[in-house]
C-alpha cells in the first residue's frame, strides 16, 4: 500500500470514471474529493495530479453467517469490501484551462484524499471577498467574489423552511461587510434581525471562522404601511404623490383602468397642469368629477382606492436615501396587500434602474424575497412589477445592479428572471416542478444534482456559479446576526395567555409636515358614489389660503372631492384603508 493512499483502482477504468476497492473509508464516502496520479500518457506534460469526486460508494460482505448476525456478533469488519464510483473532474493545465485526460486511470493505481490546493484550483472556487461556509465535508472555505455574485445576479432557491432566508442573510452580512448596497423587500419582516448579533453555540462560530456581529446601524427598516402597524419599524417608506402622470397612476392599479378610463385621466391631466404648477391626487379626482360621461365614477372610485392606500406623499423617500454606500434599507411589507406590495415593488425598482442608470446612486444589489410573487411566470398570475424585475435582470449587469431573486417556487418564477442568474444557491427541493424548473436552468446538470437536491440536509447548499466548473455542496456558516424567519411555536402561543388586541385600528398621521393641498369646490357627485361612508370619512374643514402680503391673488381653492383620512384619529383609515393593510393591525 502506498503510503497516504485511500484505494486503488480496479476493474475497468475510463476517462469519466472508475472504481476504487477503497482502503479507508473515513477519507472516501459520497462526495469526498480524491486525487489520483496520472501518468498513462507518454508525454511528461500530461502527468498530473487529476481531481476526482466519490458519486456512490457500496460495501459487501460474504464473512459471516446470519446467525451470528442476528446475535450482535459480528464484531470484526475488517474483511467488508468498499467499493466506490468516482467521477473524474479534471486537472488545471498550465494555462488555468481544465482538461479532463484522453487516457484511462491504469487499475491498480493507488488514489489519494485531495488537498485543498488542488480542490480549489480544479473546481475554481477562485473567489476571497465572501466567505460562505464550507465545502461540504472538508476545511476548505467557499469564497465568492463580490463582483461576480452582484453583476451576474443570483437566486436563492429552496423549499419552504429548508434555509433560504437563513443562506440569503448569510450572503447579506458578507455584502454588508464588503459596505455594497442593499435594497431588501422583506414580505415576512425576516431581515430586521440583520441589525442584531447572533447567537449560537461558541463552537459553531469558531467551525466556520466568524464571531457574532449586528449591523444595527447600517439596517434601516421602511414600513409602507405606518408605525402603528409596523412599530417595529424605523421609517415609513412614502411614494411621490405629486404631479403624478397617466403611466403613475396606471401602473399602480393596471387592471382597474380600461381605454376609456384612462382617456378621461388623460384629460383631467391636461386640464389641471394648465392650471396648476404642482397638483396633487385630490386635484385630479376633483378634475375627474367634470368630465360629462358616466364612466368617471370608475376613474374616481380607483383614484380614491390610490389615495386611500396612504402611500403618496409631497415627502416621498428618495432612491437616493435607499441606496447608499453601507446601508440595507428593508422594505418591510407587514401589513401591505399584495396588489399595494406588487404596486410598490414596481415603482421602487423603476425609480432603482432609473437612478443607477443616471449613476446617481452607486452600483449595488435588489434583494427581492418571495419573488415569485413579484415576478410571477406567465400563466401562474400578472403583476404590475414583472416587466421592471425582467428589466433588472437583463439589463441590470450592465449598469451595476445586481438581483437577489429568493423564493420557494422556483416553477413559478419568471423564466427570463431566473434564468439571467449567473450563481444559484440551491438547499433541499422536492416538488418535481421545482426540480425540474432549476436543473432546466442549469447547464450540465445531470439526474445525480436532482437526486442531492431531494436529499440535501438543513444548512447543505448546492452552489451553482458561472465561476466554478461543477455544482459542489456547502456547509452553510452560521449567521453573524441574529435569524429573524423562525417557525411560529403553535402549541406553545395557544397556552400563553395574551390580552385582547386593541378594538380599534389606530392610524397615526402619517405626514404631519405634508402641505395643506389647495382645493377648490367639488361639483356634485352621483348619489352613490358621494355618500361618504360613516367609518371612512373624517370630513375636516376645508383650508383658507390667506392672500400674500403682496396682495399677489393666491391660486383658486380646492376643495376635496372626498375628505381625507383622519390625522390621528382612531376612526382613521376605513374600510378600504382596513382592506389594502388588514384590519387586525
Ligand atoms: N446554515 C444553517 N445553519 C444553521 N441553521 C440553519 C441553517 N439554515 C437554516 N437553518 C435553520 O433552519 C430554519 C429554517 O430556515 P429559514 O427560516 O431560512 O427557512 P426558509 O426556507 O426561509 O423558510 P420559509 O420558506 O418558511 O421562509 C431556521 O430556523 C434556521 O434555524
Amino acid at each position: 500500500m502506498v503510503r497516504g493512499s485511500v484505494g486503488v483502482i480496479f476493474g475497468e477504468t475510463g476517462t469519466f470514471e472508475f472504481k476504487v476497492m477503497v482502503l479507508d473509508s473515513s477519507k472516501v464516502y459520497r462526495g469526498a474529493y480524491i486525487k489520483v496520479w496520472h501518468d498513462a500518457s507518454s508525454n511528461e506534460k500530461d502527468h498530473t495530479w487529476v481531481l476526482g469526486q466519490v458519486m456512490a460508494i457500496k460495501r459487501s460482505s460474504d464473512s459471516f453467517s446470519i446467525e451470528e448476525a442476528m446475535k450482535g456478533q459480528r464484531a470484526d469488519k475488517s474483511d467488508d469490501k468498499i467499493v466506490a464510483e468516482i467521477m473524474i473532474i479534471g486537472s488545471r493545465d498550465e494555462n488555468g484551462m481544465l482538461r479532463s485526460p484522453v487516457i484511462p486511470f491504469s487499475p491498480g493505481s493507488p488514489i489519494f484524499a485531495s488537498d485543498e490546493g488542488l480542490t480549489r484550483a480544479v473546481l475554481g472556487l477562485t473567489g476571497n471577498e465572501m466567505d460562505i461556509g464550507l465545502l461540504e465535508g472538508t476545511n476548505i472555505k467557499v469564497q465568492l467574489s463580490v463582483n461576480s455574485l452582484v453583476q451576474k445576479h443570483c437566486s436563492i432557491l429552496a423549499k419552504t423552511g429548508s434555509g433560504k432566508s437563513y443562506t440569503a442573510s448569510v450572503l447579506l452580512e458578507e455584502l454588508l461587510d464588503q459596505n455594497i448596497p442593499l435594497l431588501i423587500i422583506d414580505p415576512h419582516s425576516e431581515y430586521s434581525s440583520l441589525k442584531v448579533p447572533g447567537e449560537g453555540n461558541e463552537e459553531d462560530f469558531s467551525r466556520f471562522g466568524v464571531v457574532p456581529k449586528g449591523y444595527g446601524s447600517k439596517i434601516t427598516v421602511y414600513t409602507p404601511a405606518s408605525k402603528s402597524l409596523n412599530p417595529d419599524a424605523d421609517e415609513l417608506f412614502r411614494l411621490n404623490g405629486m404631479n403624478l402622470t397617466v403611466k403613475d397612476l396606471t401602473s399602480i392599479f393596471p387592471d382597474n383602468f380600461s381605454t376609456t378610463h384612462t382617456g378621461i385621466l388623460y384629460e383631467a391631466i391636461q386640464k389641471v397642469r394648465a392650471e396648476m404648477e404642482t397638483y396633487t391626487i385630490e386635484d385630479l379626482i376633483f378634475e375627474v368629477g367634470n368630465d360629462k360621461s358616466k364612466a368617471k365614477w370608475n376613474v374616481i372610485s380607483v383614484l380614491e382606492q390610490i389615495r386611500d392606500t396612504g402611500i403618496l406623499s409631497p415627502n416621498p423617500t428618495s432612491i437616493e436615501e435607499l441606496f447608499q454606500k453601507g446601508k440595507a434599507s428593508v422594505i418591510d411589507f407587514k401589513g401591505v396587500t399584495p396588489d399595494l406590495q406588487s404596486m410598490i415593488v414596481a415603482s421602487l425598482c423603476t425609480s432603482l434602474f432609473e437612478a443607477r442608470k443616471l449613476n446617481h446612486i452607486p452600483p449595488g444589489m435588489l434583494v427581492v424575497e418571495e419573488a415569485h410573487n413579484y415576478a410571477p411566470e406567465k400563466g401562474f398570475s400578472k403583476t404590475t412589477s414583472t416587466d421592471i424585475l425582467r428589466t433588472i435582470a437583463s439589463e441590470g449587469r450592465k449598469f451595476g445592479l445586481g438581483m437577489m431573486v429568493i423564493s420557494q417556487r422556483p416553477a413559478r418564477i419568471d423564466k427570463n428572471v431566473l434564468s439571467q442568474c449567473g450563481t444559484q444557491v440551491i438547499m433541499k427541493v422536492t416538488n418535481p416542478n421545482d426540480l425540474k424548473a432549476i436543473s432546466k436552468g442549469l447547464e450540465g446538470v445531470t439526474s445525480y444534482v436532482e437526486e442531492e437536491l431531494m436529499r440535501l440536509p438543513p444548512g447543505v447548499a448546492m452552489l451553482v456559479s458561472n465561476e466554478i466548473e461543477r455544482p459542489v455542496l456547502v456547509d452553510i456558516r452560521i449567521r453573524k446576526s441574529k435569524h429573524g424567519g423562525e417557525s411560529v411555536n403553535v402549541l406553545k402561543a395557544a397556552r400563553t395567555v395574551t390580552p385582547p388586541p386593541p378594538s380599534a385600528m389606530i392610524v397615526e398621521n402619517h405626514e404631519t409636515s405634508r402641505p395643506a393641498p389647495v382645493r377648490r369646490p367639488m361639483p356634485e357627485l352621483h348619489p352613490s358614489v358621494s355618500e361618504p361612508e360613516s367609518d371612512m370619512i373624517i370630513n375636516i374643514p376645508v383650508v383658507d389660503i390667506p392672500e400674500t402680503a403682496s396682495g399677489i391673488t393666491p391660486p383658486p381653492k380646492r376643495q376635496p372631492s372626498r375628505a381625507p383620512r383622519a390625522e390621528n384619529g382612531a376612526e382613521g383609515g376605513g374600510k378600504l384603508f382596513k382592506k389594502l393593510f388588514g384590519a387586525n393591525r
